[in-house]
């Protein structure tokens, strides 16, 4: 990332304080006015003492109280009461800003990708770098916002309030004050960004350190941590990475301490002068005693507060630069190019893959001119070994990436120019890696088709076909399954059951069958496969597998090799003709008993 290092950029405010307001417009106004209220506390005390000294020395020695005394009094009281006051409904409504804030980032973030059509983005390194931070830092960034914005918002007031107060003493204190203050505050200003930077520079370190714990510290990999003894290998790791991100600190840090104390003389010598001019003043009588006191404690005040702007700008640089990322995320064009006018689409004839190549962003060629029909109603199997590019060809088919080469034709009509939901409303699916969801299991089964969620006999037809009604007698439909939110666990051939019985609620046109059966004991492999005419009927199937036992049941079987279409028929015809299907049959076969082989 491109970082000025000349100057704090005023655009970044304009852009946190345009989500901010947008998130709570009331709260947030409200938030600003008491704050610039409270920014006036400090001067208000400053300028009623002034008055309170130089009341007392003209009534010094006669007793005598009047109201040169008694406004001043009453002025400092209300001071110190309103802030008082004021902390408590700043807290109020920080707190309340900051709630809707983080669900707002929360919530542009899920709109922006969960809106996302396609897949394509996530192949880009640098989208998910983005989102990992965005989404890691979404729970308190908006938090730091509004603190160090707050506290800078304040601070400046006090200051400016102040600068205006010493003006009216003498002109010059102002500008001696701000030469003892200000070159010291913008040069630590500047170093204190230069930490900032260091800290954002190595951001894939510290998410390299989050990574290698959470490897230590997950569930998931609990088994082989213990197993394998991985503990110091991961430590290992998550050190360097540390020592990485902690030298690149410290340097930062230790410039930032050696620059800040040059200026020290600078500024002791600015800080004299205006005490020097100031006490002249009062001895010549000049001027009044109160204003000697009110360059006193002006100093004190100036420093407090340009110091206090110069810490919390560096960290509020920091919400900024993060809400200046998050802008630019959300502004990311879409990948996935939609046409201006798509077609709608009820069911469909035929789907024709017309010399269909692809290639990953990565630059590995997944596909490569393929070309087959399937036709409304038939039974498609499509097998070959790992990274033959089978589950490739369904992400191109539910136009979750567009094809490199050739065409998808739906009826005659390019996937590109269909309407895109429409489309994917024809299709159910189970996925390799399919969803294991912390809601109910009617919730879990009915999430394909949600308009008929609380449907009794929908959710146990669907349970029956996908072999989970077991599990909805045996848990009911209202049972919280996964642990995390103190639920019922199932297993992973349970899950499985329920990500196809999800499949098989939707009655949908066309039903992907990606590995369906990985995580099935043979007998419930064997009862769906039994079943699995009654359960096709009326439907288009496309059946991935590499237990080529199933695949018999399919009215044509297609074998991909190295992204390529290389034979087509079905299982006698390719058995028959002795190809790649025909070895991978024997293989199979010979496993479970060499006679079966050419069976
Ligand atoms: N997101 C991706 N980015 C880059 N390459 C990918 C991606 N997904 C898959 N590939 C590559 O594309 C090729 C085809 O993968 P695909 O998942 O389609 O194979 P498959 O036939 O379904 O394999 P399997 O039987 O193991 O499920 C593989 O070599 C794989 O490495």
């Amino acid at each position: 990332m491109r970082l000025d290092r000349r100057t704090f950029r005023w655009r970044l405010v304009g852009l946190a304080l345009r989500q901010v307001i947008q998130a709570a417009p009331l709260e947030a106004t409200l938030l600003l006015l008491l704050l610039a209220l409270g920014g006036l506390v400090p001067v208000g005390v400053l300028g009623f003492t002034r008055a309170l000294v130089d009341g007392l020395v003209a009534g010094l020695g006669e007793g005598v109280w009047g109201p040169w005394l008694w406004w001043p009094l009453l002025g400092l009281a209300l001071a110190f009461a309103l802030d008082f006051l004021l902390a408590p409904w700043v807290a109020y409504l920080q707190g309340a800003v900051n709630e809707r804030l983080t669900a707002r980032v929360h919530l542009l973030l899920m709109d922006k990708v969960g809106g996302l059509p396609d897949l394509t983005p996530f192949e880009n390194p640098s989208f998910h770098d983005e989102l990992q931070v965005l989404r890691d830092q979404a729970p308190y960034q908006p938090l730091n916002l509004l603190i160090f914005l707050g506290s800078a918002f304040r601070g400046s007031i006090t200051v400016a309030g102040v600068l205006l107060l010493l003006l009216s003493a003498a002109p010059l204190f102002p500008l001696l004050l701000l030469l003892a203050t200000l070159p010291q505050a913008i040069l630590t200003f500047r170093l204190q960004k230069g930490v900032w930077e260091a800290v954002l520079f190595t951001a894939p370190e510290a998410r390299r350190m989050r990574y290698f714990a959470e490897a230590l510290l997950e569930a998931d990999t609990a088994k082989e941590v213990r197993l394998f003894g991985l503990l110091p290998f991961f430590r290992g790791r998550y050190l360097e990475a540390f020592w990485a991100l902690y030298r690149a600190v410290r340097r930062a840090r230790g410039r930032q301490a050696l620059g800040a104390s040059g200026l020290v003389l600078l500024g002791a010598l600015a800080t004299a002068a205006a005490l020097f001019l100031a006490l002249r003043q009062a001895l010549s009588g000049a001027s009044g005693l109160g204003n000697l006191v009110l360059v006193l404690q002006s100093v004190g005040s100036l420093q407090q507060n340009l110091f206090g702007l110069v810490q919390d700008g560096g960290m509020l640089y920091e919400s900024l630069l993060y809400f200046e990322r998050l802008e630019r995320f959300l502004a990311l064009p879409p990948t996935l190019r939609q046409p201006p006018k798509p077609r709608e689409v009820r069911s469909f004839e035929e789907i024709r893959f017309e010399q269909v190549g692809f290639t990953y962003p990565d630059g590995r060629r997944a596909l490569q001119d393929v070309s087959f029909t399937l036709r409304r109603g038939e039974r498609l199997a499509l097998v070959g070994e790992n990274g033959a590019g089978k589950t490739t060809l369904v992400k191109l088919l539910l136009r979750f990436y567009d094809p490199g080469e050739g065409r998808i034709l739906v009826d005659g009509v390019d996937l590109r120019e269909l309407d895109l939901a429409a489309w994917r409303r024809l299709v159910a699916a189970v996925f390799q890696d399919f969803g294991r969801y912390a809601l109910t299991l009617e919730e879990n089964i009915a999430l394909s088709d949600l308009k008929h969620l609380h449907d009794p006999k929908r959710l146990e037809e669907a349970a029956r076909a996908g072999g989970a009604e077991g599990l909805l007698l045996r848990l009911g439909p209202e049972a919280l399954l996964s642990r995390a939110f103190g639920g019922t666990e199932l297993s992973l051939g349970e899950w499985q059951r329920v990500a196809l019985s999800r499949a098989f609620f939707r009655q949908a046109e066309l039903l992907v069958l990606d590995e369906p059966t990985a995580s099935l004991d043979p007998k419930e492999e064997a009862h769906l496969y039994a079943r699995f005419a009654e359960l096709a009927k009326g439907k288009t199937v496309l059946l991935i597998t590499h237990r080529l036992g199933s695949v018999r049941m399919a009215d044509r079987i297609l074998v991909l090799s190295g992204g390529r279409l290389v034979e087509e028929g079905d299982h006698a015809t390719l058995l028959a003709r002795g190809g790649a299907y025909a070895e991978l049959w024997r293989l199979q076969a010979d496993l479970y008993s060499p006679d079966l082989a050419d069976k």
